[in-house]
This record gives C-alpha cells, structure tokens and sequence, in this order.
C-alpha cells in the first residue's frame, strides 16, 4: 500500500504538470501543410503521454482502493481441499488476490480463480474443479465461511455442520442500503453456474423474483472481467436495464468489486439514438401508463390489440414476408432534384433499382444506386458550370464567403501548381466552380445517406391500406388481429404527426435498417438484459442485429411479465429469443430459490401466480404480510402514515409506498408528503436513495425495499383486477426484503388475495371468526 500511494501521489503530480503545462510543450503552427502535421503530431504525443500517465494513475488507485478493502476484510471465505493423492491446500478467498511479501505465494485467492468454484459448487465431500491443466479431483475437507469488519474476525461457521446458511441469513436479515451489494461470500451453485458460464452465446435465466438475476448478472460481468483480463474491457460489456433508477442502483457493484464499470444503457435510450429527432418518441412507461389508466379511451381496444400484435412473433413473420417482397417490388423512392429541376425521377430510380439482380441485398442494391446517382450528378454539375445562374450567383456571393472561395481555390491552385488567378476570367471560372461544387455537395450528401430511399414509408406502407398486410400474413398462414383496420388507422394517423408509439418504434428501425443496411456496433462482446421478459420479439431481433458479435445473457421471469404487450406468454420475447440462437449455443438455467423476501412474504407471494409452488423461499423468519382496510381515501391515507412512521421507527432504511400508476402516485404522494420525508418516483428519476418512497408498480420493477406498503389492494379499478395485472400485483409484492403491508379502500378485494393466498396474511384487527373482507373474483 505504501508503494503504490507513492505512486499515485507521484503520477498526480506529473499528471498535473503536463496538464498545466500542455501548451508549452506543444509546438503549434497551422501556417502550411508540414506545419500543421507538424503540429498535429506534437499535440497526439503530449497527448499520448498525459494518457498512459492517466491510466498508470487510475491503475494504481484501483489497486489501492482494493487493497485498502482487503485490509479491512480480506477473505470470507476458506476451503481445504485434498486433491487425489496429495497434501491438503488450504485456499482463502477474497474479493480479490493477495500474494505473500515475495510475491510468489498466494495468501489469499481471488473469488473468480479456478479453484474457488470449489467453495460456490460443493459442501465437504468429494468435488472437483477444472483448471487450465484439466479436471482436478478430490475431497474437500473443510468449507469455512468468515464475516471479516475492520480487520477482525466478526463470525465463523464452518458450513455443512450448522443448519441453514447462517451466513447468508446474516446479509439477507440487513437492512437494504441505496444500492445493490456485491454477493461474492454467498454466491449459490446455480447463480455460480450463470457467472462462470463461457460457453454459450446465449445464457438465458429464468429466475423467480428475487432469485439473484441481477445480483448474477453483476458477478457475471465481474468474472468476465478477470477470466479475459487483456482481452475483455468494461466498454465491451453492455448492461440493458430497466430504467435509469435502476442503473444508479446497480452501479456500485462493480467498483466495489475493485473493476470498472461496464457500459450501462435503457432500451429506450438505444432507440432514441437510433431514431434521431425525425419522431416524438413515446417512452415504455407513457405506454403502460396508457394501458393501466385509459380503458375508457374510445382506441383503447384497438391500440392494445396493436401493441399485443406489434410484439408478436406473427409481425416478425409477417415483417420478414415484407421486406422479401421489398426485394422484388414496392419500395418507394424520392425524386432528385437540383433547383427545382428534377434530375432523376423516383420512378426512374425505383427502375434501376429493380433492374438489378435481385440476390444482391437491399442494402447493397442501394449502394449500386446511390453510386449511379453520383456519376449522373457529377455529369450533371460539369454541365451547370456553363449555366447563366453561376455567374449571378458569383455576383451575389457576400464578402466572408468570396473571401472563403478565394482561400479555398488558392490552396487547390498550389496543390495543383497553377498560377494565381491573377487575371479576372480564371478567377470567374474558378468561382463558379466553387458555387456549383457547394450547390451539390448536399445533394451528393443526401445521395450517400440513401435519402433517394422514402424509408418511412416503407413502414408507413404495411398500415395504408389494411388489405395489404392481411394478404401477406394469409400468405405466411397467419392471421391478423380483429381490430386491424383500426390499428391501422391509429398508426398512420401518429405517424402523419411524426409520432413514434413504443409499439412502433422497434419494428419501424428494423425494417429501416434492413433496407438501409444495420448500422452494427462490432466492438462490443456481451450483452446483458435484465428484465428480459419485457422484451418483445423484435427487440431482441434488432439487438442481435446490432450487437452481431456479442454473447448475450438475458435474465428474467415471466411471472414479472409486466409489459402492455404481454397478455401471453407467446408474447413474450423471452420465448423468441431462444429461437434465434443455435440450441447448442444456449444455455438454460433456473433458478426457484427467492432470497429477497422473508419465508412469509414468499409464502404468500407465491399464492399470487400459477405455479408459485415452486417458489422456494429461503428461510429466514419475518412478519406475516398484513392487510388493512380502510373507511374511505382520506382514513387510507392517515393509516399508511402512521405505519410509515412505525416502519421507520422500526429502522427500516427504504420504505416504499407502491401505486399502480403514476396517476395514482401523484395522488398519494400529495396526501403523504407533508407528514413525512417522502420522495416521489417519476419515469425520469435518476437516483434510487434511500428513504420514504412513493413509486408506481412498473418503476419499482428490479429493485427492492425493506418494507412495502401496497397503497391499494382493492377490487376498484384503480387496484389490480384484471387477469392481466395479476402479474403485476405479484411484482409489486416481491418488492419487499423485510416487511409487506397491503392497504385497501372499501370492503373488496382484488380477486388475488382470495382462495390459499388468504391464509397468508393477517388483518389487523379481526380475529379469525370476524367477517373477512369479501373478494370479488
Ligand atoms: N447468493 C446470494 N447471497 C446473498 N444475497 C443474495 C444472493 N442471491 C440473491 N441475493 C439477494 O437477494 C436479493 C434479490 O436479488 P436480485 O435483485 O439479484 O434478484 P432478481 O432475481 O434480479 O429479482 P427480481 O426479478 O425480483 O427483480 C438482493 O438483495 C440480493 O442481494
């Protein structure tokens, strides 16, 4: 440690050095050509050098930053392990290595070395583990787990001896902090399983709530980081996630763990780049906002039969049909023109286009185009030279762009060793050179960017006329939801308005982009999704198209399934996904295990959704869920105050008050906010912090609470009754690590609540021969 805080204190101070003296070691002169090359290489020296400082800097830091953690805890865990006719090892593990004075030994044993995937996989007994040498087998003697805090052995537990994981009861019975933790002392077999996996292109994890996906993919990224240590940067990786709340609440995992993070980014982000400002774009969550609160909306059935058929593997085939037929005809295109005089007709380039050999892809054959429309303009603009609106617009051209031209054609002059133009013809000559160059420029701009190509509307083109699309998903054997002629109705109509429904906008920049050609990013090696059971068909189509070189891990439930779209589980992209990658590049793993929740939360929430029997919660003891029911809005409101003040009393750290929708949220949080330090949660917030929360269903989705206060569990259509938000009150539910309390207006309930799942809650204030709240199914 003392070595290396000399060394980033030294390499600060260089740092600083160069920066405050950049300039008087650069020598700067744009006078000539040589000059500026001159220049240009002195700048990218200087540069070079405060770079490989800064990253020496950053290196050593990091290295400190571990080491002074290891200081403080250095392993938690220990394994002897007798391999087949040899000694017994005994092997410590830490979040990182630690060699012995001499730098030869290990002491301690980074948690993603080979041989510490004995501790994750096996109890003592028989084990083995793959090293680079091959199999390794043998018999693990000991498997000691340490809770290590300021350099001092807190607790020990030699594991297969005691009941239970003691020490994993430890970290789940904490309160949670703002941010998620590391899990590396706890780390389960199959999340082992999920971290450690290199083989696969596509590692898909179906997880129940709670069962450590996230906390998974985060080791994941981790490992991946030391095992291709050299090969494999933070850059490299690309974490999907949820929503921007989401990513500051997973971003300390990583430096924690002493690596860099990776590259974290939403969906809706990506799409936003990729659509540019041609469309107002519609964010996930106005679109689910749109589903839970606009049932009254005359379009309501038609935009909802829409968005359902929009993420269907159906309109993937049916897109797919399109753009083969794209290829033989149809495809619109947009007349060239140079001053209002048409050069080239769209019809004419639709013909040339068609002309060409129909194996070639699109894309390619847009090239051919594009190239033949570049020689017609070049032809084009030798002609204009001669043109009578050349000399006007030389007469016309202002001081700053005459004096421009004049620069311009002089350093051409002397590239091409001609003389000045001295003399007033060549001068005139010249310049209207320059006048139709700078006419063209943008028209050869918008040639090279296939703007020749109406790219709208070959989307616009599958709605227009609803006959069209219904032939071509009968020609592929499928059928169209009842509501077409109004889904597209609706969609030409946003369009007209250039605005891009969620719905739209992924299948809209497919077919843009297989006509025009992906733009793919190559660089980039894996791709994590979290909450992948919100992704449709297409999504994960056009991802894989963008990220052509990239593993990807997906991870998700579908019991979450949250999404407007996902009313089946055929809906789910989930399920499409599987189907693009070869089976034997994929991996599946399952995990039933649920550590977020007490034993009784899981209990219950496991009565919320079909199959929840195979829920296994991990034991460890809490409250029973509670159900309270209140007179009227302004008595609801009075109650969940005061069990907030109880739960923070309590010492609860995150409380959150979970609404259905922002609508519902923006009303609670007024009635809750002048008691209490509460926060309101908006589709747009940052920041996840601890405290008092009110936060809609669909925001809460992948993080969790010590406590959650369910603001209304009742049968009213503000609560969750459809059959379709049952999904959604199970994610709501599985929020909370330590304490669940549900809150209801009136004397119904959701149907959820009724049937097993009312023997897993207590009502406060009945005894069990009292009436119990009727449920309405
Ligand atoms: N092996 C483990 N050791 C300690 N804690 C764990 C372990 N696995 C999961 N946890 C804890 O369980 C909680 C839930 O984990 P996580 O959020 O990763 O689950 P998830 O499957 O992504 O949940 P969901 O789908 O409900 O969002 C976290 O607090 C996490 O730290």
């Amino acid at each position: 440690m003392e070595t290396l805080e000399q060394q980033t204190a030294d390499t600060r101070e260089e740092m600083v050095d160069i920066r405050k003296n950049f300039w008087d070691e650069v020598t700067v002169n744009f006078e000539d050509s040589v000059e500026m090359a001159e220049s240009y290489a002195s700048l990218k020296q200087q540069a070079e050098v405060l770079s490989e400082r800064e990253r020496t800097h950053r290196q050593a830091a990091m290295q400190l930053k571990t080491l002074r953690k290891l200081k403080s805890s250095p392993y938690f865990g220990r394994i002897d392990f007798q391999e087949d006719g040899e000694g017994v090892d005994r092997v410590y593990l830490g979040i990182a290595s630690l060699r012995d004075a001499a730098d030869e030994d290990y002491l301690i044993y980074d948690w993603r070395a080979p041989i510490a995937s004995l501790y994750y996989d096996y109890p003592p007994g028989p084990a083995q583990v793959e090293t680079p040498m091959g199999t390794v087998h043998g018999e693990l003697k000991l498997k000691r787990q340490f809770v290590i805090r300021d350099g001092e052995i807190r607790s020990l537990f030699d594991t297969g001896v005691t009941i239970g994981d003691e020490l994993l009861q430890e970290v789940l019975g904490k309160q949670s902090d703002a941010a998620m933790k590391s899990i590396v002392g706890t780390i389960q077999r199959e999340q082992n399983r999920i971290i450690r996996d290199e083989r696969s292109r596509l590692l898909l994890v179906q997880g129940a709530a709670g069962s450590g996906k996230t906390s998974a993919a985060l080791q994941r990224v981790a490992y991946l980081l030391y095992r291709f240590r050299g090969t494999l940067s933070a850059d490299q990786i690309v974490l999907f996630s949820p929503n921007p709340m989401f990513n500051s609440y997973v971003s300390t995992v990583l430096p924690e763990l002493g690596e860099e993070n990776m590259q974290q980014t939403t969906f809706q982000e990506y799409l936003a780049i990729r659509m540019g400002k041609s469309f107002k774009l519609e964010n996930p969550y106005a679109q689910l906002e749109y589903a839970l609160t606009s049932e009254l909306d005359s379009g309501y059935q038609a935009r909802m039969a829409g968005i359902r058929y929009k993420a269907s593997t159906d309109f993937v085939a049916l897109i797919e049909r399109y753009l083969g037929l794209l290829g033989q005809e149809g495809l619109k295109f947009r007349d060239v023109t140079f001053r209002d005089e048409l050069l080239v007709s769209a019809d004419q380039i639709g013909e040339y286009f068609y002309a060409l050999d129909s194996a070639i892809a699109i894309p390619n054959r847009l090239r051919l185009v594009a190239e033949w429309l570049l020689g017609l303009l070049k032809e084009r603009q030798k002609a204009a030279l001669e043109e009578a609106w050349v000399d006007e617009a030389v007469e016309l051209l202002d001081k700053d762009t005459y004096l421009k031209a004049h620069q311009s054609l002089k350093r051409q002059n002397r590239r091409n060793r001609e003389d000045t133009f001295d003399d007033f013809d060549r001068e005139r000559e010249l310049l209207g050179q320059y006048v139709v160059q700078e006419q063209f420029k943008p028209i050869r701009a918008r040639v090279r960017k296939l703007a020749f190509v109406d790219l709208k509307a070959a989307y616009v083109k599958l709605f227009n006329d609803p006959a069209f699309a219904a032939s071509l998903s009968g020609s592929i054997g499928k059928s169209l939801p009842r509501e077409w002629p109004d889904i597209c109705k609706q969609t030409t109509s946003r369009l007209q308005n250039r605005t891009m429904a969620y719905e739209d906008a992924t299948p809209f920049l497919y077919v843009i982009e297989r006509i025009r050609g992906f733009q793919t990013n190559t660089s980039v090696r894996h791709i994590l999704v979290d909450e992948a059971q919100d992704y449709t068909a297409f999504q994960f189509a056009y991802l894989k198209r963008l990220f052509p070189f990239s593993r990807v891990t997906a991870l998700g439930d579908l019991n979450q399934s949250i999404n407007a779209h996902a009313a089946s589980d055929e809906n789910t992209g989930f399920a499409a996904l599987a189907a693009l990658y070869p089976q034997e590049e994929t991996e599946t793993v399952v995990l039933k295990q649920s550590y977020r929740s007490t034993r009784p939360i899981v209990e219950f929430t496991s009565q919320l959704i079909p199959g929840g029997n195979e829920i296994q919660p991990f034991n460890r003891d809490g409250k029973r869920p509670t159900l309270t029911i209140a007179a009227n809005e302004e008595e609801l409101h009075r109650l969940l105050q005061a069990r907030i003040e109880e739960l923070a009393a309590e010492g609860n750290r995150t409380i959150a008050v979970i609404c259905k929708t922002a609508v519902q949220s923006a009303i609670a949080y007024e009635a809750l906010r002048n008691d209490s330090k509460v926060r309101l949660i908006e589709k747009e917030t940052a920041t996840f912090e601890p405290g008092i929360v009110v936060i809609p269903s669909y925001l809460a989705k992948g993080v969790e609470f010590d406590a959650v206060l369910v603001y209304d569990a009742s049968a009213a259509c503000s609560g969750y009754v459809k059959e379709s938000e049952r999904r959604l009150f199970y994610t709501v539910c599985t929020r909370a690590m330590h304490e669940l309390h549900l809150f209801a207006v009136g004397n119904t309930l959701n149907p959820f609540l009724g049937g097993e799942a009312a023997n897993y809650y207590d009502v406060p204030g009945t005894r069990s021969s009292d009436t119990t709240p009727v449920h309405t199914l």
